[in-house]
């Protein structure tokens, strides 16, 4: 998937500088982030809806309109997607320091990749969650 998102963010930048008339995205960047803002808010609503009427189909078409307003917003918020995946490795490789205890006792992860692998045991210490220290 990120793939498919990077290719969508380099044909993003590519089209900010096109015709407004005739592309959606050179208009979206002439309008403005609180119009971009306002169609990623509504996209995401319409993936709401539709998931809770249980339009699977319907969720699959909005998401897809939904990233693509996301990743407008990110060019003109100045954000790439490598920026993001960087985030989220970073939360991953922070699982066992829990920032807030979970509510329910944390479940670990199946260990999958060489990533989790390397990861300390978690173990709960005195009400927090923390690595264990060998
Ligand atoms: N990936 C997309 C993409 N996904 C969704 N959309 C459009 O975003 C809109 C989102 O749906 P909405 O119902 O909110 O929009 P709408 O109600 O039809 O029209 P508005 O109310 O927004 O005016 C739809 O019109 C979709 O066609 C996209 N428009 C462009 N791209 C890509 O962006 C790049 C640049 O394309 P242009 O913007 O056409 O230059 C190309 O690679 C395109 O494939």
């Amino acid at each position: 998937m990120s793939d498919s998102l990077e290719r969508l963010y380099l044909a993003v930048l590519a089209a900010r500088d096109l015709d407004p008339a005739t592309s959606r995205t050179a208009r979206l960047f002439q309008r403005g982030p609180a119009k971009m803002a306002k169609k990623l808010a509504e996209e995401a609503i319409e993936v709401v809806i539709d998931a809770v009427h249980g339009d699977s189909e319907a969720v699959i078409r909005e998401s897809a309109d939904l990233l693509y307003n996301l990743t407008v917003l990110w060019a003109s918020a100045g954000v790439r997607p490598e920026d993001v995946w960087r985030e989220m490795a970073r939360r991953e490789d922070m699982l066992g320091i829990a920032e807030k205890l979970p509510k329910s006792p944390m479940k670990l992860p199946k260990v999958t990749s060489p990533r989790v692998a390397a990861r300390r045991p978690i173990v709960a210490l005195e009400g927090r969650t923390a690595r264990k220290r060998h």
